[in-house]
């Protein structure tokens, strides 16, 4: 397969137009990657941030461990083998989403980062790792909260956990109808999260009415013995036009 689309590249097949360059640039052209450039640009793996690190605490790995161990893995040809979770991949572009991971947005060379996954430091912001469930009624999240994320002293800022919230519920929402966008989030703050702890976020669709989604969605102590937060939110399915108007 990567023979063949570098030949086609090679040859300014389909993909060309795509990059806004004329219709068949000289092959010498500097605004145009060669053609195995391209290949390897649109193979290479992209980082899935929802992979262990060195910052992951003891903590954090335990739950990653617990909820991967009961998860199903993807592999060519066997996608359900019947377990009940699934781990979601987290990229640092939307379009790596909008392709499965590949690899549109290696091309058009965007800056744009999605907010949660653009701090390079590991441990130093958002770590975290997503699961949902086989039905897609609910999802967790183990969260490990960096200290970037401070706001009262020794604890993580009330913005930062809207930001995961945000992220939780409309991970989740994504998941059932993409693309979908917030219309409303209520948070309740009850007891503040130390910095640097790493906590459960679980959210629970609660129902869908046409085109909008109801989650709920609870931030606790990883031995739930603490409620943090409470939150409800809506999500509005959209259509990419939607996102064009601006
Ligand atoms: C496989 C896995 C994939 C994973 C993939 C992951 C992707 C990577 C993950 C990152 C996850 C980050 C997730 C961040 C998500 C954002 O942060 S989105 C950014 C923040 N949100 C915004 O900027 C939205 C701004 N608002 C809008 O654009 C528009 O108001 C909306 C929300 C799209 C709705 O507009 P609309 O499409 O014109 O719809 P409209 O007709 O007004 O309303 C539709 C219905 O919703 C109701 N409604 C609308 N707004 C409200 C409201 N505020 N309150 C109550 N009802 C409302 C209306 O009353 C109406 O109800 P019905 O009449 O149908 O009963």
């Amino acid at each position: 397969m990567a023979r063949n689309l570098a030949r086609i590249l090679g040859g300014c097949g389909s993909l060309v137009p795509f990059m806004k360059t004329p219709a068949c640039p000289p092959r010498n052209s500097s605004s145009i990657p060669p053609a195995r450039t391209l290949v390897q640009m649109l193979f290479s793996k992209s980082r899935d941030f929802s992979l262990p690190n060195s910052s992951w605490g003891e903590e954090m790995m335990r739950l990653y461990e617990f909820y991967n161990g009961q998860s199903d893995v993807e592999t060519e040809g066997e996608e359900n083998q019947g377990r009940e979770w699934k781990r979601l991949p987290s990229y640092n572009r939307s379009l790596k989403y909008a392709t499965g991971g590949v690899y549109l947005s290696k091309i058009i060379q965007s800056k744009a980062r999605l907010f949660t996954r653009n701090i390079r430091e590991p441990g130093a912001a958002f770590e975290y790792v997503l699961f949902i469930n086989k039905e897609k009624e609910r999802c967790v999240c183990v969260f490990q909260a960096g200290h970037l994320l401070e706001g009262p002293p020794g604890h993580v800022h009330g913005g930062a956990i809207a930001t995961m919230i945000d992220t939780v519920t409309g991970t989740h929402a994504s998941a059932i109808s993409a693309p979908v966008m917030t219309a409303n989030l209520n948070i309740d703050y009850r007891s503040p999260i130390p910095l640097g702890s790493t906590v459960l976020i679980e959210s629970t669709l609660e129902k869908t009415e046409g085109r909008k989604l109801y989650i709920s969605c609870k931030v606790t102590s990883t031995d739930g013995s603490k409620r943090h937060t409470d939150a409800t939110a809506l999500f509005v399915s959209i259509s990419v036009a939607h996102l064009l108007k601006g």
